[in-house]
């Protein structure tokens, strides 16, 4: 196989220096650029694997090059090397398209572990590899293409990527899909609810820690971060963490390095990064609850998943796509969704979106009578003003029991909270249960 060829930009030739000594040990041959109009030269002539450039350039900056590798169309993954202390600018050229970034002085560890990942991802491109985003992440209007072709290009960058949207909508399957599609995707993907971890245990969980460092730590223990390098963190849920961790997780994006609870040294870690959360973090942000410099990190490219009812003509193939995949499941055979059902569904409100519809489709595939599945089957909702159907006796021997059980759930919740004017607070009280456990049911019944 061909030595991988590197064009590195830089006007300072102990970098140069250095660069071109360590890439050579790693059999992977440099051209060395000490101007963008070099550089450019040096791009229309031949095709490199993968281009490292300093920020700073006599005729220019780093971000003009990667805006002329962008507008020409050449695939090859673009580092940028910046001053330390300015990660502002490495969060720019990400947001341009930039691969990853480098701080000064180069730390050559960081290097090696760069420069691996970004020929992966160049070798990984050119087996085109079509993971069939199509078939996984459904959905043919207009938005949803947008983001499959989004996720095809975000995934073969290492920039942090935050993924919005209400809750079921499809936040965790977008980011396992950016996990799948990137070269990444033979190392772990390691997804975790922030909300679900209690407070005082979050940092061993994150970070890990070492053996007697606190009371209960009988053994080394690695955190998520070791559990996922050189794979994806997904952080779901980001914004219910605790101001203290949001201070430590900052400094791991931005070092790239992390500390265990009762070492003394940090460690490097290759990890990349993905968060979600159906809370308006940028209000978060002017409300004091959440870091804004955390949020400017972790949100360098911005995915937003529209709510199911922004886009009802996805609703007839995603229901006709994920009643066959139950059916199948539960090995029966696929009734068909009539005409009216369908239009029920197109013009329900989904506030439990996808995830709702699944829950829907799955109460139907257990209740229908028949080839068919009709209105009534679907059990949705009643509109605004209307009583809820009651799930009476005979129903009840029909469907689950599980499913019985959470009708009257459903309703009861739905019942206080209205009381209580939607005060989840004043609605927990009232049924004898904690905040936490109120929001849990109200999530799992697609409520929320
Ligand atoms: N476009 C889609 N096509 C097929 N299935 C989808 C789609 N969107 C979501 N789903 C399915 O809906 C369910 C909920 O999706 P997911 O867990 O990704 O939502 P979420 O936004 O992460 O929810 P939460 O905010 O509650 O964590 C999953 O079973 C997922 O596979």
């Amino acid at each position: 196989m061909n030595m991988p060829l590197t064009l590195v930009v830089d006007d300072e030739p102990d970098i140069l220096e250095l660069l071109e000594i360590t890439l050579g040990r790693m059999n992977i041959q440099t051209c060395c650029a000490e101007n963008l109009g070099a550089a450019r030269q040096l791009l229309a002539k031949q095709r490199f694997d993968l281009c490292l450039t300093d920020m700073r350039l006599p005729d220019g900056d780093g971000l003009e090059l990667i805006d002329y590798i962008q507008e020409r169309g050449l695939s090859l993954p673009v580092a940028v090397i910046t001053a330390h202390g300015s990660i502002d600018v490495a969060i720019k050229a990400m947001k341009k398209g930039a691969f990853d970034f480098l701080t000064k002085p180069v730390d050559l560890a960081a290097l090696r572990q760069l420069v691996n990942n970004a020929l992966q991802t160049s070798q990984f491109q050119a087996t085109g590899k079509d993971r069939r985003t199509r078939d996984i992440l459904l959905g043919e209007s207009a938005v949803m293409r947008e983001i499959r072709s989004k996720i095809q290009k975000v995934a073969r960058n290492q920039a942090p990527i935050y993924i919005s949207g209400e809750s079921g909508s499809g936040k965790e399957l977008v980011a396992k899909l950016i996990h799948q599609q990137s070269p990444r995707s033979d190392k772990p993907f390691v997804a975790i609810n922030c909300g679900a971890i209690p407070h005082e245990l979050m940092e061993s969980e994150f970070f890990g820690h070492k053996k007697g460092s606190f009371s209960g730590a009988i053994a080394d223990k690695q955190g998520f971060f070791q559990a996922a390098d050189g794979g994806t963190l997904f952080l779901d849920e980001v914004a219910d963490l605790p101001l203290s961790l949001q201070v430590k997780l900052l400094r791991a994006i931005q070092e790239k390095k992390i500390r265990p609870v009762g070492e003394q040294l940090e460690v490097p870690v290759d990890v990349r990064l993905l968060s979600a959360t159906h809370k308006e973090l940028a209000k978060m942000v002017q409300e004091g609850s959440f870091r804004q410099d955390l949020y400017y990190r972790i949100n360098v490219i911005e995915l937003h998943l529209p709510p199911l009812r922004a886009r009802a003509s996805d609703i007839p193939q995603i229901a006709t796509h994920l009643l066959a995949r139950l059916a199948k499941a539960n090995g029966l055979p696929v009734p068909e969704l009539t005409e009216s059902a369908l239009k029920a569904l197109m013009r329900y409100a989904f506030p439990g979106n996808v995830r709702e519809l699944e829950n829907i489709l799955e109460r139907a595939l257990a209740l229908h009578e028949g080839r068919c599945i009709e209105v009534e089957d679907l059990s949705l909702p009643a509109a605004e003003g209307q009583p809820a159907a009651e799930p009476d006796g005979v129903r009840a021997q029909a469907i689950s029991l599980e499913t019985y059980l959470a009708n009257v759930e459903k309703k009861a919740l739905v019942a206080v909270l209205k009381d209580n004017s939607g005060d989840k607070v004043a609605a927990a009280q009232q049924l004898g249960m904690t905040i936490r456990s109120l929001c849990y049911r109200l999530k799992k019944l697609g409520l929320e």
